[in-house]
């Protein structure tokens, strides 16, 4: 599977049970009854996001979700029973794509909301239904419809008020585990980080989501490297954080770099708010200090520096993250509340 954040799935419909065309037999006479129920509908199939999931993984190992079908209805107005409807359970921020892989169906932002994927067929009348004066017991009902199998995608993208950017280790797995809860794996070896982690990060009482992504490589959005992959997930982001490590011998060149990938990405990444920080400060001396920091806001503009192993700047870094993501939160609420067109 190439994708870890992409899963296929077919599902398929319950189909309806059938309406009852009543008849008794005695020996070898057909006796027509007037009674015939009708057939059951048969299940949906819906999608529908929760609390507490952050992957698709599940989706790997479960591939088929077929609803029940509706039973066929009987005699003595008897009703086929509905088939079961069936749910399949996503993280928020799950898409759900159709077969081609691009048309949206449906994009889960809140825990709760539910789209219906594959209504269930209709059960169909029983002959009652086709009584009339003449004929009280028509051999006449309708089949039940059948149910509808498609193929369908499932991509997640992730849900963080912040997305951590840089060339693989750059420092952003280690700027995770000291500002929040999550426990990425750290090693000074590139593409430590193979799925993103999430965390959540506590400055002056406020909470915000950091996502921590792979490292993106020159060439990632043609494939190169793996971090390409995982641009989807800070598409939704208030603000980017973009590490650059300060030992590097051109700062300059590695900031550039991940420019060129986000620009190459294309949609709005590009224009995202983003802090730029010098990062690893603390493996630096004054002067290399100065000159670093002169060379990337050559470049970049203004940038902030930081260690995450030292702290030093961690919480200035934090406090600016903040304002970024409250200002983007109120951005939102504002466009919610604007009034709409008067209405009499
Ligand atoms: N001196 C110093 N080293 C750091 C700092 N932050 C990270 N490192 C080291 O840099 C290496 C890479 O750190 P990671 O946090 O794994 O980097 P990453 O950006 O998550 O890397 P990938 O997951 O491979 O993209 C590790 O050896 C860290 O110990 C820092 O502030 N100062
Ligand atoms: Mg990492």
């Amino acid at each position: 599977m190439k994708f870890l954040d992409l899963a296929r799935v077919v599902i398929r419909s319950g189909s309806g049970g059938g309406g009852c065309v009543s008849f008794r037999r005695d020996k070898f006479v057909e006796y027509g009854g007037p009674d015939g129920g009708d057939g059951g509908d048969g299940g949906d199939v819906w999608v529908e996001a929760v609390d507490g999931l952050n992957t698709l993984i599940d989706f790997r190992y479960q591939q088929h979700f077929f609803a029940k079908n509706g039973q066929p209805g009987m005699g003595r107005q008897r009703t086929g029973k509905d088939g079961d409807d069936i749910t399949l359970r996503v993280p928020v921020g799950t898409e759900i794509l159709d077969e081609d892989e691009e048309t949206v169906i449906a994009d889960l932002t809140q825990v709760g909301e539910r789209v219906l994927l594959a209504r269930g067929g209709n059960g169909g009348f029983g002959n009652l239904h086709f009584k009339t004066s003449t004929n009280q017991a028509p051999r006449r009902g309708n089949p039940g419809q059948p149910g509808i199998e498609r193929e369908i995608w499932l991509r997640l993208k992730l849900i963080a008020d912040a997305g951590l950017l840089g060339l693989p280790n750059a420092g952003k797995s280690t700027f995770l585990a000291a500002t929040s809860n999550a426990r990425p794996k750290i090693a000074d070896y590139p593409f430590t980080t193979l799925h993103p982690n999430l965390g959540v990060v506590g400055v002056d009482e406020a909470e915000f989501v950091v996502a921590d992504i792979p490292g993106l490589i020159e060439g990632a959005h043609e494939g190169r490297g793996i971090g390409d992959r995982f641009l989807g997930h800070v598409e939704r982001c208030a603000v980017l954080l973009h590490l650059v490590d300060g030992t590097s011998e051109d700062v300059a060149a590695d900031w550039e770099t991940i420019i060129g990938e986000l620009e190459a990405y294309g949609g709005e990444l590009a224009e995202k708010p983003r802090i730029t920080v010098l990062n690893k400060i603390d493996a630096l001396d004054e002067e290399e200090r100065a000159e670093r920091q002169a060379a990337l806001e050559e470049v970049a503009g203004p940038v902030m520096m930081m260690s995450g192993v030292s702290r030093e700047g961690l919480l200035d870094v934090l406090r600016a993250m903040r304002r970024a993501i409250e200002a983007h939160r109120r951005g939102e609420r504002d466009a919610v509340e604007e009034p709409g067109p008067w209405t009499p």
